[in-house]
């Protein structure tokens, strides 16, 4: 009997289970494939905050569209980097995208652009004070827009701390557009600056960062504290010279307004706080007095022919806390009455400063060669300027110390090679007769020898191995002046004079001979040869003969000397080197430079002062 199998239930239900298992496992294999090659992205949002936004962060588990992060999010307004140092070569660039985004939108590329700019040293509070003029240009119309007592100060990016903050230019990424009195309407941008002279920065890097934001704006703010000193003025003459430069030389002068901000102003007493009190200080500080040294009228000169309007404001102490503070964010800090009373009188003398720059009745429009641009200008003058400063036409500014030490060194090349040249044109002049190289050579080591004396002996800025470069430069001057003095001594030599005719002379001779000779033996050929070099170097003679005389055609001139001398050093002094014999030569030269150190008196040395 035909037994069936047993079969199990175990063995009946496990191969249909196991198939769709693979299965399941086949399909999740394909999406998850699918997905991670961008058909489908599972996608959190990366930050794109720029400084104070808001994180927008989408499901990190849902499967959604791509779609460029930007589109989500609501762009929130911030500083925008437009100017940045790179890091590989140190040169400042212009991030064209990012001006263009901001200045060439629909509602302002057209407008006139009013361009309000903070520069100075750094960790003197630019960024904070730009931040009360972020408030202010956001709440116009209201009277209490310097804000609450307790709103944090927002906006441009501001610490306490000893290390630089801001770097490059920045500026607002919203432009206010503001209906002046007049019923025209004007684009407004606020700039932030890198503050000069940190420890990272150059001159030529704060030179390059105010220059740039002078030009550029229509009122700078010059934010300085307790102070004008003497060096704030020069550091101002140098960077707007910096500027000029590089701009179009106009009759007008070329900036527009410029306001001295002195911060932490501790004498009140003297001079008001405000306005007033500030430009009576400043009227005191730019005036030139005729007992003055011309070095400080020229400052102040300078100056006042660069801009058109000058003003001052002085700025009390905002009180300890606030400058020493770490958690200080812009709130009164409670607890010490003094130091709020010292912050809220700061507000309020910021409160009185800030409309006198931004409102509608005050804002100045900027203006380059005499007329008003529009936004749209702007980005073109932004890209212009910046191509310059990365150029090298224009000098680089040098540090005090740097400058004078080279102007130390460079007056003392000069007058050590002029010292050099006088005593050389003694012995070989223009007046004086041949002499001999050798001993031309032997007067050239002695002058340089005493020069270089000289030029070490004079006091000089910038050490050792600073000065070591300048008297190399004066020895490589000496050499190059010593190849002229011996060309025009050899000038001098009646024989080197005469190489030319003499050369052509000889291959006459030669040729006359030849073609004799050549002609006696029936070589007509060669004979006719003969005559015509002869003819040539004949012809040759005239041409030069008369270049000579009238001094005409002189590339003619050199042309034959050059084939003469080629003539001489090839053949025929190859030939007489070796025909003559060396005791006759020297004989020859011997009694030649007798005779003339004979009629040469050698002069002696130049005292060296
Ligand atoms: N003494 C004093 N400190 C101030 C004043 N205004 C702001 N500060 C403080 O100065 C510090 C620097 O402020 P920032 O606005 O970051 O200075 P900054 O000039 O922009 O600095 P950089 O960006 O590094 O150039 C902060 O701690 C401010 O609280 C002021 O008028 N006087
Ligand atoms: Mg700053």
């Amino acid at each position: 009997m035909h037994q069936e199998p047993v079969r199990t239930g175990y063995n009946v239900s496990i191969l249909p289970l196991f198939k769709c298992f693979i299965i399941i496992f086949l399909i999740t294999c394909y999406f998850e494939y699918v997905t991670n090659e961008g058909i489908l992205k599972v996608k959190s949002c990366p930050s794109t905050e720029p400084y104070g936004m808001p994180q927008v962060k989408l499901n990190q588990f849902s499967v959604v569209p791509w779609i460029p992060t930007a589109v989500i999010e609501e762009e929130k307004p911030g500083p925008i980097q437009i100017v940045r140092a790179s890091e590989s070569d140190y040169i400042f660039e212009l991030d064209n995208a990012a001006l263009e985004k901001i200045l060439l939108q629909d509602h302002v590329k057209d407008l006139n652009v009013v361009v309000v700019s903070v520069a100075g040293a750094f960790r003197k509070g630019k960024s904070f004070l730009l931040d009360f003029m972020l408030r202010y240009m956001y709440n116009q119309d209201s009277v209490s827009w310097i804000g609450g007592n307790n709103e944090p100060l927002t906006g441009f990016k501001w610490r306490g701390g000893c290390e630089r903050e801001t770097t490059g230019i920045q500026v607002w990424s919203d432009v206010f557009v503001v209906d002046k009195p007049d019923g025209s309407k004007v684009a407004v941008l606020l700039v932030d600056t890198q503050g000069a002279f940190d420890s990272q920065s150059t001159i030529k890097d704060s030179a390059t960062v105010f220059a740039l934001s002078t030009m550029t704006s229509s009122v700078q703010v010059y934010n300085l504290s307790n102070n004008i000193q003497e060096d704030d003025l020069q550091h101002l003459q140098l960077f707007t010279e910096y500027g000029r430069l590089a701009m179009e030389e106009t009759k007008t002068k070329p900036f527009q307004s410029l306001m001295f901000l002195i911060r932490d102003w501790s004498f009140p007493y003297e001079h008001e706080y405000g306005l007033k009190g500030g430009c009576k200080f400043l009227r005191k500080r730019l005036e030139v007095k005729a007992c003055q040294h011309e070095e400080l009228q020229n400052v102040r000169r300078h100056i006042d022919s660069c801009f058109k309007n000058i003003a001052c404001f002085l700025l009390p102490h905002p009180g300890l806390k606030v400058s020493t503070n770490p958690h200080f964010d812009g709130r009164l800090i409670g607890g010490d009455r003094n130091n709020d009373n010292l912050y809220l009188e700061c507000r309020t003398l910021i409160a009185e400063l800030v409309p006198l720059l931004l409102a509608p009745d005050r804002l100045v429009e900027k203006e380059i060669s005499g007329s008003r641009i529009t936004c749209k200008d702007l980005v073109e003058y932004f890209k212009a300027y910046i191509k310059i400063y990365q150029g090298d036409e224009l000098p680089h500014p040098k540090s005090m110390l740097q400058a004078t030490a080279e102007a130390n060194n460079l007056t003392a090349v000069a007058g050590a090679k002029e010292l050099y040249s006088r005593n050389m044109e003694q012995v070989c002049g223009g007046d004086q007769p041949y002499m001999a190289p050798a001993d031309l050579e032997h007067y050239h080591a002695a002058f340089a020898e005493d020069s270089v004396k000289y030029f070490r002996s004079i006091k000089k800025m910038g050490g050792e191995e600073f000065c070591q470069r300048y008297q190399t430069q004066l020895e490589s001057e000496m050499e190059e002046a010593f190849a002229n003095f011996s060309k025009h001594n050899e000038g001098k030599n009646i024989f080197y004079a005469a190489r030319t005719p003499a050369t052509l002379f000889v291959v006459m001779f030669f040729t006359y001979v030849l073609s004799g000779v050549t002609g006696f033996i029936g070589l007509s050929l060669f004979a006719k040869l003969a005559n015509l070099v002869l003819g040539v170097a004949l012809l040759l003679l005239c041409i030069w003969a008369y270049v000579k005389y009238s001094g005409e055609f002189r590339e003619a001139g050199m042309l034959i000397d050059q084939l003469a001398e080629a003539l001489w050093e090839q053949v025929l002094k190859p030939l007489a080197d070796n025909y003559m014999e060396d005791s006759v030569r020297q004989t020859v030269f011997n009694s030649i430079r007798a005779s003339l150190a004979e009629q040469g008196s050698r002069p002696t040395r130049l005292k060296t002062d």
